[in-house]
């Protein structure tokens, strides 16, 4: 256990964070100086709003290596930087978590590199961060650890802590057996994470691939209780295990949407991009599991064929800078502007593109206003632990106008099924399907939108973290997981042995096609 004697001068918080990514990035200005900015992706969209409303702690990376920075007080959140060299940069960050973890857990999408020397990093970068947490955390305090990035670091803290109720969640999907087994330290990171008292995940079939993997893999006793909560016996303790799906904060989507500024600015939009009949909108960080190139090809062939006609119809594409030393990041941001190029030089007209692409962050207003402005939201990802960009754009339709196309094969298909639903590996339905949203009534939309707008009102941000914390708050007092407190012993499930990772197979079925079949769900829990 670690003595806090030494930490009287430093705050302690009964609220901590820990988090790879902090709220915002160091960054460098022209002239020298530096300043902090707003860092990418969904993890700190959503986690900002609920630390500010619980006055906690944000442990985390300020994202340039080599910076030694004092904890600080940013726009009102408090904030504790961990420091990384520059070789710990590219083997915990650019190499073990995202050329390692991220494509494994994205369905192998790409090919992962297993390297030991990354290995080794990845653990001391861990427990690293395992120390920064254990000095920040007040006696008795809730600490959440968050994604693939940190999966060592329950089990790290627990050592140093075991006063502290320790949450973690996994921000991606967590991969079935027969891919999760293929990772040498695959026991390490299982036990990493059930240093934690409870274990979350978006959706109810990352929680039971956990569950089936302590069961197989550790040997450990468990128990599933549906809907994809299940407890796990590790060490004399118990580990609650659930599906908390993300969300955003949507009352403040909604009310900038609604506000003045950006609607005159979503106006100025349309203006600017000649006042087309369509404008349809790509928002991703330019990372290979978001199906960028697929749409571009889809749309590519829609104006080949006449189906879209370039003078009418324009595509929007933001694309975040991310991960910009990772190889695959480079070699997908050529042949993503590659295909821009080409449909540009295809279809475009002097002054007039018919793809416009900016590879630049945008501020958070303008964002909203493209969101406002666009008539179709396309979100094609291979693979998405939840995708917030499709959440964000239903919540800037509150009048219920707009389409979103979405891929099956994102966290957010499974609760946003009234959205025009892809497999974006099949280009003909993600082309129809693009021409059903422009073309089915409006009133057809409107429907579509209506529900779609009630499931974002209603869970959103603050609902999944209360959800989550409840239910770590009642971890601590070793109580049966929620809904099933008279759960018969049965559901207790003792280990097997030996484990073989072929034994848990998800049951894939075919996608269907758009509009007859009921929609595939690849996130579907394994019975
Ligand atoms: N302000 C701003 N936010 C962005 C930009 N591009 C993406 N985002 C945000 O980044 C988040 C992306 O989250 P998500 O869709 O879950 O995917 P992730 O990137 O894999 O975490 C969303 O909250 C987006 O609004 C941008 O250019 N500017
Ligand atoms: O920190 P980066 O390497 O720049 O990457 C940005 C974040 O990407 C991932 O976001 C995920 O979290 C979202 C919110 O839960 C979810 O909607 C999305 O599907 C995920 O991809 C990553 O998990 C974060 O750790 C990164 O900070």
């Amino acid at each position: 256990m670690m003595d806090l004697s030494d930490q009287r001068s430093t705050v302690l918080s009964d609220f901590v964070v820990v988090a790879n990514r902090l709220p915002v990035d160091l960054v460098k200005r022209s002239d020298g100086t530096t300043t902090w900015r707003r860092s990418p992706g969904g993890l700190v969209t959503a986690l900002e709003p609920v630390l500010r409303r619980r006055n906690g702690c944000w442990v985390g990376w300020p994202g340039v290596p080599d910076r030694d920075v004092d904890p600080f007080v940013h726009d009102g959140l408090r904030v504790r930087p961990v420091r990384l060299d520059a070789p710990e940069v590219e083997g915990f960050y650019e190499g073990f978590s995202n050329s390692t973890l991220w494509p494994l857990y994205h369905d192998v999408v790409v090919k992962p590199t297993f390297d030991r020397r990354w290995w080794a990093v990845y653990r001391d970068v861990n427990r690293r961060f395992a120390h920064a947490a254990a000095s920040a955390a007040a006696p008795g305090a809730t600490v959440w650890v968050h994604d693939y990035q940190l999966q060592l670091v329950p089990q790290m803290l627990r050592e140093l802590r075991p006063d502290v109720t320790i949450g973690f969640f996994l921000h991606i999907p967590f991969p079935p057996v027969e891919l999760f087994a293929q990772l040498p330290w695959r026991r390490n990171i299982m036990e990493g994470m059930l240093g934690a008292d409870l274990v979350g995940f978006h959706l109810p079939g990352g929680a039971q691939n956990f569950v089936v993997l302590a069961r197989r893999m550790l040997g450990l006793e468990t128990a599933q209780a549906g809907a994809g909560r299940g407890e796990v016996r590790h060490e004399g303790r118990t580990v609650r295990v659930g599906a908390f799906p993300i969300s955003i904060d949507t009352a403040d989507m909604v009310e900038r949407a609604r506000s003045e500024s950006v609607r005159r600015r979503a106006q100025e939009i349309r203006d600017d991009l000649g006042n087309p009949d369509h404008i349809l909108l790509g928002v991703d960080r330019l990372d290979y599991t978001k199906g960028i190139d697929l749409r571009l090809d889809a749309v590519r062939e829609l104006y080949d064929e006449g189906r879209l006609d370039p003078s009418r119809t324009v595509v929007v594409q933001l694309a975040t800078p991310s991960r910009e030393q990772v190889e695959q990041y480079a070699l997908m941001r050529n042949s993503i502007e590659t295909q821009v190029g080409r449909i540009n030089g295809d279809h475009g007209q002097l002054g007039h593109p018919t793809v416009h692409y900016l590879y630049q962050p945008v501020d958070r207003d303008e964002l909203i206003a493209l969101y406002v402005a666009a008539d179709v939201m396309l979100v094609t990802p291979l693979r998405d632990g939840m995708n917030l960009v499709a959440k964000e754009y239903v919540a800037c339709h509150p009048a219920h106008d707009g389409a979103l196309v979405l891929s099956e094969f994102t966290g957010a298909a499974s609760e946003l099924r009234q959205a025009y639903l892809v497999n974006p590996h099949d280009l003909d339905l993600v082309k129809d399907t693009i021409v059903a949203a422009l073309e089915q009534s409006a009133e057809e939309r409107r429907t579509r939108m209506a529900k779609l707008h009630t499931q974002v009102t209603t869970n959103d941000v603050h609902r999944w973290a209360q959800t989550f914390l409840d239910t770590l708050a009642a971890t601590s007092e070793q109580a049966p997981p929620r809904g099933h407190e008279d759960a018969p012993p049965a559901w207790r499930i003792p280990s097997t042995a030996p484990f073989s990772p072929n034994e848990s197979r998800l049951d894939v079925t075919a996608a269907g096609r758009l509009p007859t079949a009921p929609p595939y769900e690849p996130d579907r829990a394994p019975s």
